[in-house]
């Protein structure tokens, strides 16, 4: 049977008169891995806050491995693991030393000291840089460190506010095995990302949020099978003329348009769809200068759910949704 490590019900936190978390509920199940995919200041970093206990609950609930965040704070600390965007490790200490200070902090016993951090250099592949000072360990090694740290005291549940930022997408990928291979030694994994292809590839499951709310959850082929079987992406001599026409075909699911192109989503296979399409907008005079077919990727799941692209105050990802037909939410 699924347990849930953590259920979170209508939670909401403002910041003065900005509510940075608008009534969020979801659960994560026991050896999950569980993404907020969202953009900046969607609310992503106050949420991970208030489950970690760094930040204090306003109004809903929350509870984390069965403990009340807002009244067993303690409870939740000592069963939780936390990497966070900043880096903490002490530099002055050699990569051992930050896992063995970590796990004296926690009080582990010597023996079980050394056999986790013997297991954590080897999970994260440090074992040749265990006397290595932190401040000489490069940007990837410095977060696997802290990666580790996290896991010194096995948690049950495992904290990491965008795990990956700033990486290129060699050492991100790696990373992404470490993270599936803490999932394998049966740890639930909570993570925040503004990666689409982290969440894509990493999660079982996946909240898109943005401006404090949650707007839809999934796992990523249920996220990308809702938008349609197909994707087409249509460049004309006049988009709005054209998605005009094609909204009124029955196989057509939904339209985005932008400022260049159109996202067709199609209920159909494309190959009956797009000579119908084609035949259609050429008939009204209107030329056709690109076409592009694929299947929906996050990135479209992401502009479909929310109206616009990832990176904010990008006006060419800037996407105005003219939907055919509604779908559900
Ligand atoms: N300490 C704070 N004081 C005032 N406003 C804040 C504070 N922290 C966050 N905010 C605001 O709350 C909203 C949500 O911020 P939050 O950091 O939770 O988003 P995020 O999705 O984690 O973004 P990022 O990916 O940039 O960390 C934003 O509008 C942000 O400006």
């Amino acid at each position: 049977m699924d347990s849930n490590v953590i259920e979170v019900n209508n939670l909401e936190h403002s910041y003065g008169s900005v509510k940075a978390v608008n009534n969020i509920s979801f659960t994560v199940k026991q050896g999950e891995i569980f993404s907020f995919l969202g953009p900046n200041g969607a609310g992503k970093s106050t949420v991970i806050n208030i489950l970690t206990t760094l930040r204090k609950l306003q109004k809903g609930e929350a509870r984390v491995n069965g403990y009340d965040v807002a009244k067993e704070p303690n409870s939740v600390r000592r069963s939780i693991g936390i990497v966070f965007q900043m880096l903490c490790l002490d530099h002055e200490m050699t990569v051992s030393e930050n896992l063995e200070y970590h796990g004296r902090i926690y009080s582990m016993k010597k023996k079980e000291r050394n056999k986790r951090i013997e297991e954590l250099l080897k999970l994260t592949d440090l074992e040749s840089k265990k006397d290595t000072l932190g401040k000489d360990l490069s940007g990837g090694m410095k977060r696997r460190l802290e990666l580790a740290r996290g896991l010194m005291t096995k948690p049950a549940v495992l904290f990491l506010d965008e795990p990956t930022i700033g990486f290129d997408i060699q050492t991100r990928m790696r990373m992404w095995e470490y993270l599936r291979e803490i999932k394998r030694e049966g740890t639930t994994i909570f993570l925040t990302t503004h990666y689409m292809e982290e969440a894509d590839q990493l999660s079982d499951r996946i909240s898109i949020i943005d401006q404090g709310r949650i707007i839809v959850t999934g796992t990523s082929d249920e996220l990308k099978n809702k938008l349609g079987k197909d994707l087409i992406y249509l460049e004309t001599s006049d988009n709005k003329a054209a998605a005009e026409i094609l909204r009124s075909l029955e196989s057509v699911k939904s339209i985005t348009e932008d400022t260049k192109s159109l996202r067709i989503m199609i209920r159909e296979d494309v190959t009956h769809v797009l000579p119908q399409i084609m035949e259609k907008i050429r008939r009204e005079g209107i030329d056709i200068i690109i076409v592009n077919i694929k299947k929906p990727s996050m990135d479209d799941v992401f502009v479909h759910y929310t109206g616009h692209g990832l990176r904010e105050g990008n006006e060419d990802e800037k996407q105005q949704e003219v939907e055919t037909v509604g779908i559900s939410k």
